[in-house]
């Protein structure tokens, strides 16, 4: 909206529809943010998606499937933003598109970008990946703005790799760091983290240089520094002493790397790529190892050369 376009926001729930397009604002999700008046807020599908030059897909890893179902299909391409793998397929989003909705051209736009800061307009930056080079092109120009700054990519497989494994490690980082383990830890855990993610994008096809660009190493570096982070707070709590199922009852967002966790180890090994650290959140969110234990695991694996 802010880039000049009329935009179409659907929302499953009619009563809550109904109340944000009355307030202008998500009470919820993104409190204190005023709606652009460009924005107009329906529960009809039909009617947010009808003329849309392209759809962007905004709800969670989990929920992409379920809400492609449910969305009339009008031919418009789609801009997924989830960043996820999804369990049981151990699908990404791409790829869960690609099931429903076959040659459908289809971008993924990922990067360092909290929700709350992109709202304010504060200055960011994104990378916006697709085969369709003219997808790239006419969805980068509309939403691009003065103060965020979207990067083309041709390597979406690795885009999505690196925003569905930084949520990963961010909950390790916050782990970390809730453990009292220190900072010297943190960064050694975040490095070797980006190699998994680098190897990981390799292995599926994808380029190494990207999870150095924004999707990757840019993501990490916002979401593993600080509690802004849902997933590093999430990493706090738990190695706090928190379970799993209290720190998310009492949180509104999602933590994303709760689901994705299992399902990138997994996919991971279907193409024979190692992901200790992954693997180790995963065992810490099913509850079969301490933030200490895990950390020693990490530390006792062969020695190798970097
Ligand atoms: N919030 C952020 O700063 C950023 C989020 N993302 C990614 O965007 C995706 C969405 O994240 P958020 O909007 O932050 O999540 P959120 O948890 O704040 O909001 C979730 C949204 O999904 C909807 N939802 C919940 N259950 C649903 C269901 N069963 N079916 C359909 N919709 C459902 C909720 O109503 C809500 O609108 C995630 O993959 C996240 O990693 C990416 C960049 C930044
Ligand atoms: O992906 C994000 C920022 O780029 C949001 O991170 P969290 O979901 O961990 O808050």
């Amino acid at each position: 909206a802010r880039a000049g376009n009329a935009v179409g926001l659907w929302a499953r729930n009619p009563d809550r529809a109904a109340a944000m397009a009355e307030s202008r604002q998500n009470a919820t999700y993104l409190p204190g943010v005023t709606l652009s008046p460009a924005i107009e807020v329906t529960a009809d599908p039909a009617a947010a998606l009808a003329d849309a030059l392209f759809v962007l897909l905004v709800v969670p890893a989990q929920f992409l499937r379920p809400v492609l179902m449910a969305l009339p299909d009008t031919g418009a391409p789609v801009v997924v933003c989830a960043k996820g793998v999804e369990r049981g397929t151990l699908r990404f989003p791409l790829e869960v598109l690609e099931a429903l909705r076959p040659g459908r051209p289809a971008a993924v736009l990922s990067g360092p970008n909290f929700a709350h800061e992109i709202a304010k307009g504060l200055p960011a930056a994104a990378v916006l990946a697709s085969a369709d080079a003219a997808l790239r092109k006419t969805a980068g120009d509309l939403l691009g703005t003065a103060g965020f700054r979207i990067y083309g990519g041709d390597d979406p497989m690795g885009v999505q790799v690196g925003g569905a494994a930084k949520n990963v490690i961010s909950i390790a980082a916050g782990a970390v760091i809730g453990a009292g383990l220190g900072e010297n830890a943190r960064a050694a855990l975040v490095t070797r983290g980006l190699a998994e993610l680098s190897r990981l994008t390799v292995a599926l096809g994808g380029r190494a240089e990207t999870a150095a660009g924004l999707s990757g190493l840019g993501d990490l570096l916002l979401t593993t520094t600080g509690p802004g982070s849902r997933n590093t707070s999430l990493g706090v709590e738990l190695a706090r002493g928190a379970s799993l199922a209290d720190a998310l009852a009492t949180r509104v967002g999602v933590a994303e790397g709760v689901e994705t966790a299992p399902a990138i180890v997994a996919r991971a090994a279907e193409v024979g790529v190692e992901l200790p650290i992954c693997a180790a959140v995963a065992d810490l969110l099913a509850g079969g190892v301490s933030v200490g234990d895990a950390m020693g695991r990490l530390l006792a694996r062969p020695r190798r050369d970097e």
